[in-house]
């Protein structure tokens, strides 16, 4: 028999596997609100004008071959990825005090940069928020990091728990490494105030907490790129040391093209390239170099100023649809006079709704509705559309009263 006969069989992923689900259900009015992947009001996946118009241009340009990247992937590509985070006038670009590596989409950024720190740093232990994206714990812990959380978020008020936040940084060990995502928390939608990034920020500046950020929604949690790079930016101004992984996944609409950037920002031009080094270690025995189709629709687009100015229209027009459909069903819920207060529908920003729903809920309107979330009451606003909104908003009235 097998050699793996003793090979137990794993349960399906709390996110990916709603879809896998979801996908068994032959129900016509069945509702797929769980994976955050954008879908138009006709509820299709979104291919971007500006992806086909530089995917045209690079098959029309015959001097373009197949070759290996480097290990570090594509140099356009890497340096316009800085660019588009730290913003174009950056010191730490200007002083070369940055290191970009290309890597294999969000989730790609985090392992490298996971391992780099987990080879590299002295601190092994990582904070995270609670909740936060279900990926995060096991990248941490697989590449060798101890991951403890911080408080986040509070169920009463469904927003901040700013004093957990600083109470739970405050304590931590000197240099422990702090998970924060950039903008549009997954999954409670739930972001700081500018004011209160700023004390987030001197909290970890004045206990050398090491600032890993998560930017998987640039554009999409305000509309504006610059805008919702601004925690970066505020970290990277104060000339301290910060991780940040990059995805292009979601505001560009690259899912499928593992497309995303990790920077490791360094006090000295000198540290940075000795880092890059490092990276490249780790890099080239995991998967030797990265994918050149993605990076390239990318690097095409940032390069081009039309094509730019163009992509941040469409990113534009994605936030807004999903700001419209939180308008929708906020209101569709109030005319049904849903008991309980839904204001954080509107007040939460980003792809999800994190409706505070429980367990029992959802599989009540899994069961009875079939709408498709994840168990923590996580709904992807991008899943829905006008003409969904009603039934949506009967199934959670049905699921409170
Ligand atoms: C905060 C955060 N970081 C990183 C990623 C990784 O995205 P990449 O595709 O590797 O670039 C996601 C995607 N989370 C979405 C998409 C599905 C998933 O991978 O879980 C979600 O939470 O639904 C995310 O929400």
């Amino acid at each position: 028999d097998s050699v793996f006969t003793n090979v137990v069989r794993a349960p399906e992923d709390p996110i990916l596997g709603v879809t896998v689900a979801y996908n068994k259900d032959p129900s016509p009015v069945k509702l797929n609100l769980g994976v955050g992947a954008y879908r138009t009001e006709e509820g299709k996946p979104l291919v971007l004008n500006v992806v086909r118009q530089a995917e045209k241009l690079l098959v029309n340009d015959r001097s373009r071959v197949k070759e290996y990247l480097p290990i570090v992937g594509l140099a356009d590509f890497n340096k316009l990825s800085a660019k588009l985070i730290l913003g174009a006038d950056s010191p730490a670009i200007l002083g070369n005090l940055v290191t970009t590596v290309q890597c294999l989409s969000g989730t790609g950024s985090l392992r490298v940069g996971a391992e780099f720190l987990a080879r590299h740093y002295y601190q092994r232990t990582i904070y995270i928020p609670n909740p936060t994206w279900g990926n995060h714990g096991k990248i941490f812990t697989l590449a060798g990091l101890t991951v403890k959380t911080y408080r986040y978020y509070d169920p009463v008020t469904r927003g901040l728990n700013f004093q957990g936040v600083l109470e739970d940084l405050g304590s931590a060990p000197s240099g422990a490494i702090v998970l924060l995502h950039a903008c549009a928390h997954n999954p409670t939608g739930v972001d700081p105030t500018r004011e209160q990034w700023e004390q987030i920020r001197r909290m970890i500046r004045s206990k050398s907490l090491l600032p890993f950020f998560d930017s998987a929604y640039q554009g999409f949690a305000s509309g504006s790129l610059d805008e919702d790079a601004q925690s970066v930016r505020m970290f990277v101004a104060d000339g301290g040391e910060c991780f940040i992984a990059q995805s292009y996944a979601k505001n560009m609409g690259l899912y499928g093209e593992r497309v995303g950037a990790l920077s490791i920002v360094c006090r000295t031009a000198d540290v940075a390239t000795r880092v890059e080094s490092q990276l490249k270690l780790v890099i080239r025995p995991m998967y030797s170099n990265p994918p050149i189709h993605g990076a390239s629709i990318v690097s095409t687009i940032l390069k081009d100023r039309n094509l730019y100015q163009e992509w941040t229209l469409e990113l534009k027009a994605m936030a807004d649809r999903i700001i419209t459909m939180r308008k929708q069903l906020f209101d569709a819920l109030r005319a049904r006079e849903t008991p309980g207060d839904w204001s954080h529908i509107i007040k939460q920003i980003g792809m999800f709704t994190f409706t505070g729903l429980n367990t029992k809920q959802v599989t009540f309107m899994t069961t009875e509705y079939h709408i498709y979330m994840t168990s923590d009451g996580r709904i992807s606003m991008a899943g829905l559309s006008s003409r969904t909104v009603p039934h949506l908003a009967d199934a959670i009235h049905a699921s409170v009263t």
